[in-house]
């Protein structure tokens, strides 16, 4: 579905490469979380996908097109795009900021507005907030309305970065909620990037932590890095030494579990 083959990406004025020869195959249908630490390369590589960046070697091939001789605009419309701070346009009402989307993939103007309003209910928000403009949107109220324009135009891929980064961590759990249950209804292929852990942990059934220059440290369901940390870097990130989680089998579920048997997740 999405393949990244040997791609690197550095940019000019920079002595070090923010990606370098990274290879990694998004599986269809899967939620895929790269995550790492600040600066490692996830969005140059999120942004490789939909065309936004170059690589400089390698290509990315999606639905087994090299996209580098894909047109980009058509590209970017039949790919769904959720932006940290959720990129709506502040002169346009929020009905208006999701049915364009769809009507830039070619639906008619009636027919893209019923669908935002439905995309709006869809994301728990209701109808009558179409009618506002984004400043007048709290922020978990925004990124609400981008993931229904990532959406809106029913795209099989839909990346996302950084999509919960700008809300408080209650908004925060409801919004990944939100997404979990979207993804229950109909399986997309999601990439997404993140650098909290935890996130990934909740989201992703596929991890992909990355190091410097998007060095691949381990992929992955996420229990294997709890239950099989590769290196030291990993069980750093992962906090599984500071925490003590491990994983148990209770009542035929996964559940992660810290030092005091508290349980902190499920897996699934
Ligand atoms: N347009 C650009 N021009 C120059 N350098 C850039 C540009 N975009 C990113 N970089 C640099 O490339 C490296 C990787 O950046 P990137 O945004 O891909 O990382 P990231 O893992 O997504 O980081 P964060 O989690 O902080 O968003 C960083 O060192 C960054 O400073």
């Amino acid at each position: 579905m999405i393949e990244f083959d040997g791609v690197s990406r550095t940019y000019p004025g920079s002595a070090t490469p923010a990606v370098e020869g990274f290879s990694y195959c998004v599986e269809s249908g899967s939620t895929t979380v790269f995550v790492g630490p600040s600066g490692c390369g996830k969005t140059t590589l999120l942004r490789m996908v939909n065309r936004m960046v170059s690589p400089d070697a390698g290509r990315v091939l999606v639905r087994g097109a090299d996209v580098a001789y894909l047109d980009p605009v058509r590209l970017r419309r039949s790919i769904g795009y959720v932006m940290q701070h959720s990129g709506l346009l502040p002169h346009r009402t929020v009905l208006d900021n999701v049915a364009t989307v769809a009507q830039l993939s070619g639906m008619p103007r009636t027919v893209a507005r019923q669908r935002a309003v439905e995309m709006l209910r869809l994301v728990g928000l209701h109808p009558d907030l179409g009618r506002r403009y984004p400043a007048e949107l709290s922020g978990g109220q925004a990124q609400r309305v981008g993931v229904a324009r990532g959406l809106v135009a029913d795209p099989d891929i839909l990346l996302m970065d950084e999509p919960f980064g700008a809300v408080d961590p209650v908004v925060r759990r409801g919004l990944q909620e939100e997404v979990l249950a979207l993804q229950e209804r109909k399986a997309r292929t999601i990439l997404m990037v993140t650098h909290d852990i935890d996130e990934a942990f909740l989201l992703g059934d596929r991890i992909v932590l990355l190091g410097d220059r998007a060095r691949i440290e381990q992929t992955g369901p996420p229990e294997e890095f709890l239950t099989a940390p590769a290196n030291d870097r990993v069980r750093e990130f992962t906090g599984a030494e500071g925490r003590m989680l491990s994983v148990e089998n209770r009542g035929g579920r996964t559940l992660v579990v810290d030092r005091n048997g508290r349980v902190r997740g499920v897996l699934e």
